[in-house]
C-alpha cells in the first residue's frame, strides 16, 4: 500500500458529529500510530518544496498538532491562530463560519514580521472558511504566504475556491 493509501485507510469516519448530516474525519488513528503519524509529517514537509520556511502556522486545535511537528522538522518558528479569548497579547481577529458552525480566530499582532516567508498548515479542509480567516491575518501581517497545506481536503465543499490566490496542496483528497 502507498504512504497515503494507508492514511486514508486509518481515517474514521464518524457519522452526526459534531451535529446531523456531517461526516466527520477523525484523525486520532493516525495520530496514535507512530509510523503514520511520521507520514503524514513527512507528506506535509515535502509540501514546502525548495522554500525556505521562517514560519509555520497552525490552526487551533487539531492543525497545531501537524504545524507544531513541520515547524521543528523545518527548523521554522511555529505561530499559533487561536480561537477567540485565549492568546495573551495585542491581536488582530476574524470572524468565520465553518462546515459546522461559526467561530472567531484571533493572531498576535507582532506574530509574523512583515515578508516573512509562512506555510499555513491545518488538518482539513472543508468549506475553507477557517484557512480563509487565517489568512485575511496573515494578510493584515503583510506575511509571505508561501503555502497553505492540509492533511485532507473535502473536494466536494470546494474551499479551495475560497482560497485560490495561494498554492494549496492535500495529502489526501475525499
Ligand atoms: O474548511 P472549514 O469548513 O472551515 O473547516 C475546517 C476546520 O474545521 C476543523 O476545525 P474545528 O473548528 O472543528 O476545530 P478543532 O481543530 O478545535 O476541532 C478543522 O480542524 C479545520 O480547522
Ligand atoms: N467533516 C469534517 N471532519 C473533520 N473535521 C472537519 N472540519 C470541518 N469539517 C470537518
Amino acid at each position: 500500500m502507498s504512504k497515503t493509501a494507508e492514511l486514508q485507510a486509518a481515517i474514521r469516519d464518524v457519522a452526526d458529529f459534531p451535529k446531523p448530516g456531517i461526516i466527520f474525519k477523525d484523525i486520532t488513528p493516525i495520530l496514535s500510530d507512530g509510523k503514520l503519524f511520521r507520514q503524514a509529517i513527512d507528506l506535509l514537509c515535502e509540501t514546502a518544496g525548495d522554500r525556505k520556511i521562517d514560519k509555520v502556522v497552525g490552526i487551533d486545535a487539531r492543525g497545531f498538532i501537524f504545524a507544531a511537528a513541520v515547524a521543528d522538522r523545518l527548523g521554522a518558528g511555529f505561530i499559533p491562530v487561536r480561537k477567540k479569548g485565549k492568546l495573551p497579547w495585542k491581536t488582530h481577529q476574524a470572524a468565520y463560519s465553518l462546515e459546522y458552525g461559526e467561530a472567531v480566530i484571533e493572531l498576535h499582532e507582532d506574530a509574523i514580521k512583515p515578508g516573512e516567508t509562512v506555510l499555513l498548515v491545518d488538518d482539513l479542509l472543508a468549506t475553507g472558511g477557517t484557512a480563509a480567516a487565517a489568512v485575511s491575518l496573515l494578510e493584515k501581517l503583510d506575511a509571505d504566504l508561501v503555502g497553505i497545506s492540509f492533511l485532507i481536503e473535502l473536494t466536494f465543499l470546494h474551499g479551495r475556491d475560497n482560497l485560490s490566490q495561494h498554492p494549496i496542496h492535500s495529502i489526501l483528497s475525499y
